[in-house]
Parts: structure tokens; sequence; C-alpha cells
């Protein structure tokens, strides 16, 4: 239903975020993705639902799409319903069906304050509910959703499992992004990781990531490391995610290379 074949994106001269993205998500397919902060996640997700342009590889399929971005513009007027009755409109549904969909998915989503809450006075989760129901309004083939455990509530995870698996046994597609290899395996039918701009199976072996932080370092020697996953710069130190499995290595070269090591984390 929708295909990227050598996808790759750059913003303006910037270095390539994604290069060489080989994706195709079939019906009945629930693809998570995970990496760390910054690796482009929601880049490939704006060009799997055709929002972004890649700069270059093709994007074929033109399924309906549901999209959930990872901020949902929550500074208007609007209540709840109100947003969701005017979003259904625009893509063809009529008012009484708009107004009936969206106040069930708000009451099945459990939001917060009812459906006549105005927008701007959502917390982010409750904000994240009303973006989640307005990309199941039009019944989607294809939903895809950036990071939608990250803000929801014990209840709302619940009911969020629940839809992907519903939508899966309706056929329709998901490709979601998480930060937990595990969360995102336990909902996904396909696991992939993100790193270095390509995708990958998450093998079980590697799922273990380590943040390692080091002073007296430059992000340039790190970013083509293998297995250093990413290389980001934050407060004078260079913050390095790395495979654990790696970790014990890439302390003994960050030493030689005369770094010091301010921190290590192990993750899930
Ligand atoms: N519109 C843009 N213009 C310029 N650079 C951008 C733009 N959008 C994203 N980037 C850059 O592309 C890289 C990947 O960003 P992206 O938001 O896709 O990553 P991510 O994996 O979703 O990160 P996070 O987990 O922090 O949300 C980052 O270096 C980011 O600064």
């Amino acid at each position: 239903m929708r295909r990227l074949a050598g996808v790759a994106k750059r913003y303006g001269r910037n270095n390539y975020v994604l290069d060489g993205v080989e994706l195709t998500i079939e019906p009945g397919n629930v693809v998570g993705v995970v990496g760390p902060n910054g690796s482009g996640k929601s880049t490939l997700l704006r060009i799997v639902a055709g929002l972004a342009r890649p700069s270059r590889g093709t994007v074929t399929g033109d399924p309906v799409t549901g999209y959930v971005p990872d901020r949902f513009p929550g500074a208007q007027r609007l209540t709840a319903l109100a947003y969701l009755v005017h979003m259904g409109r625009i893509s063809g549904l009529s008012t009484a069906q708009a107004r009936a969909r969206g106040g069930a998915w708000l009451e099945r989503l459990a939001l917060a304050g009812g459906p006549d809450t105005p927008l701007r006075e959502l917390s982010k989760g409750n904000a994240q509910k009303v973006g989640l129901a307005q990309a199941l309004l039009a019944e989607p083939r294809l939903l895809v959703l950036d990071e939608p455990f990250s803000g929801l509530d014990e209840s709302a995870h619940g009911v969020l499992g629940e839809v992907l698996a519903e939508l899966s046994a309706r056929e329709a597609g998901v490709v979601f992004t998480g930060h937990s290899a595990g969360r995102t395996r336990a909902h996904a039918t396909t696991t992939l990781r993100l790193a270095a701009g390509s995708l990958r199976a998450l093998e079980p072996e590697s799922d273990a990531t380590a943040v390692v932080v080091l002073t007296g370092a430059a992000t340039d020697g790190w970013q083509t490391e293998p297995d250093v996953l990413s290389a980001v710069e934050r407060s004078g130190a260079v913050e390095l995610t790395v495979l654990a499995r790696r970790c014990d290595e890439i302390l003994l070269l960050a030493l030689r290379r005369g770094c010091s090591v301010r921190h290590v984390d192990r993750r899930e």
C-alpha cells in the first residue's frame, strides 16, 4: 500500500538525515521504528505520510492516510469536538458523521474535561488524544503516528494498543515511532531501527543502547564510528547513543582519544 525505495532526505545543504531507506508497508502491517533523538524518525514519518518529499528516491502507493504529529497544534479557541467536526468536514464527512465519530473517539480515549474542552486548555497527553481522534476520523488505510506512546497515560496506552491491533485486523497499515524497543516491539508486527540514515531490523541482542557523555570531544569523529547510533552536542559535552554491547570498547576509544567520561547510562 506504501513503498519507499532508495529514499534520501537532507534539509538545505546539511548532511543527509535519511539515506537509502527501504520500507514496504503491506495491509495489516504495524511497523514500529525506534531510534535516538535526531535520528530522523519524524522526517521519515512525514515522508511516509506524504507530507514531505524525499530529496532522492521514490514513494509509491496512495492510501487514505491519517497522521498524528508528535506535537499537536493546540493553541486554538475551538473545542475538541468542534475541531474534530471541522477536520472531518475537510476530509469529506458530513457534519453529523464527523460529530458522531469524533465524539465516539473522544469518549473511547477518555478525554479529560470532555468534548467541549477548548483545545488550548488541554494538557499534552489530552491534546495528543484529540490528534489521534482526528487521524482516525476518516477511517485511514494507513495510519502514521509520531511517538504516540510518549505523552499518553496508561489507560490511553491500552486503548491505543487496541486501536493498532484493530487497524491491523482490518488490513490497514500502521507506522509508528518510539524510544522504547520493548514497548515498540509489543505493538508492532515488524520493528526496525533507524540509525545512520537507514532502517535495519531490530535484532533482539542489539536492542540495548547506552548513553555515554564525554567532555573534551567533538561530534565529528564519532558520527561515523560503527555502532554509535548518534552523536550530539549538549551543554558543552558530546552525548553518544551507542549499542550497549559495544559500550566498553567505545569508552576505551574515548579515553585513547583524550576525552573524559562524564556519565554512562544503560537503557533498555
Ligand atoms: N525542517 C527542518 N529544517 C532543517 N533541519 C531539520 C528540519 N526538520 C528536522 N531537521 C533536522 O533533521 C534531523 C532529524 O530530525 P527529526 O525530527 O526527523 O529526528 P527525530 O528522530 O524525530 O528526533 P526526536 O526523537 O528528537 O523527535 C535533526 O538534525 C533535525 O535538526
